[in-house]
């Protein structure tokens, strides 16, 4: 048997993501190796959108899969393109964790209590859109770094941020949910397509590998994802616009079926679209499709850059 080398990037998050599937794979008898390999998004201070936007993260890893560097890459799924890689393919997506989004604010505060002009940080058109649009008068600034950088920009006193919002998902795999003071509800707040998600990519024609890995993929993360990142294909969005997209699978009475909702809002807060969709589990990408499409006729265009590659505001990571 052939160790497995899966490349990671050295984030904190990345590495413990990864650590889950490497755990995934050893605990199906598989031996891993785990590769330290360092993206430009990592190292640069540069901003994102110089650098080619939101698939630099993913670039390096992918040039090592396609190198034979590695056998296997984990990635974020929203910061993988929507756009497939030529000799690669998403082998295994793992069952998703907690998609939602979380504020983080100073003094245990939740949304609602936050209070006119209180400064929220989010590099993000979507999170920022979406709670411009709550009406709540907040104000927003454009922050950037790992998870621990942003947490400390939150506090009272001079030049603090009262809140925060990042992904559940990685403040629970970073070990740091005590400091989430609140976790937005979809109704309010549309996470980013494939948040939560972790995609697993290895060589197509790779058999080796891909049978290691057709066992830790999840059937119903995997219709889920696919619907939500059909809407931004279909969109043809960029990383920085301001959309949103959840499917759940939910019980109907015929059995499981997609649920698929998805938000385009304005950046100002001037207006929001938002529209949902059922069906079939096996027609998942084509619901996204559809979706975008009622999305498209309805207005969206009007409402946002939906080809923004970097926020209008400042060069931050989006998403
Ligand atoms: N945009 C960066 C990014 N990519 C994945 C996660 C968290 C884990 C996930 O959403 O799957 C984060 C941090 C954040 O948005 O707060």
């Amino acid at each position: 048997m052939t160790t497995l080398r899966l490349g990671t990037r050295r984030s904190k998050l990345a590495m413990t993501q990864s650590g889950h599937v490497a755990d995934a794979l050893r605990a199906r008898g598989h031996d891993v190796d785990v590769v330290e390999i360092v993206t430009e998004g990592d190292t640069s201070r540069a901003s994102l959108a110089s650098m080619g936007g939101h698939g630099v993260f993913a670039s390096a890893l992918r040039e090592a899969l396609l190198s034979g560097e590695i056998d296997i890459a984990v990635h974020s799924l929203k910061d993988l393109p929507t756009t497939p890689e030529p000799g690669l393919v998403v082998a295994a997506i793992p069952a998703r964790v907690d998609p939602r989004d979380a504020l983080c604010a100073r003094d245990g505060l939740t949304l609602g209590e936050l209070g006119e002009g209180a400064v929220v940080g989010t590099g993000s058109p979507r999170r920022r859109a979406q709670l411009a649009c709550l009406g709540l008068g907040l104000e927003f600034r454009d922050i950037r770094g790992n998870l621990g950088t942003r947490l400390d920009l939150v506090g009272p006193g001079e030049g603090q941020l009262d809140a925060i919002v990042l992904a559940h998902a990685g403040l629970t795999r970073s070990g740091l949910q005590e400091r989430v003071t609140e976790v937005l509800e979809p109704i309010q707040m549309l996470s980013a397509p494939g948040q939560g998600a972790l995609g697993v990519e290895c060589r197509e024609g790779d058999e080796q590998v891909l049978a290691a890995l057709r066992p830790i993929d999840d059937a119903d993360t995997r219709a889920a994802v696919t619907a939500e990142r059909g809407v931004l294909a279909e969109l043809g969005a960029g990383c920085a616009a301001p959309v949103g997209a959840l499917a759940e699978v939910v019980d109907d009475l015929d059995g499981p079926i997609l649920s698929l909702r998805a938000v385009v809002a304005a950046t100002d807060g001037s207006g929001e679209l938002r529209r949902s969709i059922t069906g079939p589990l096996g027609e998942a990408e084509d619901l996204g499709r559809r979706l975008a499409r009622t999305l498209i006729a309805d207005g969206a265009p009007a409402l946002a850059d939906l080809s923004a590659t970097h926020p209008t505001t400042a060069s931050e990571h989006a998403q």
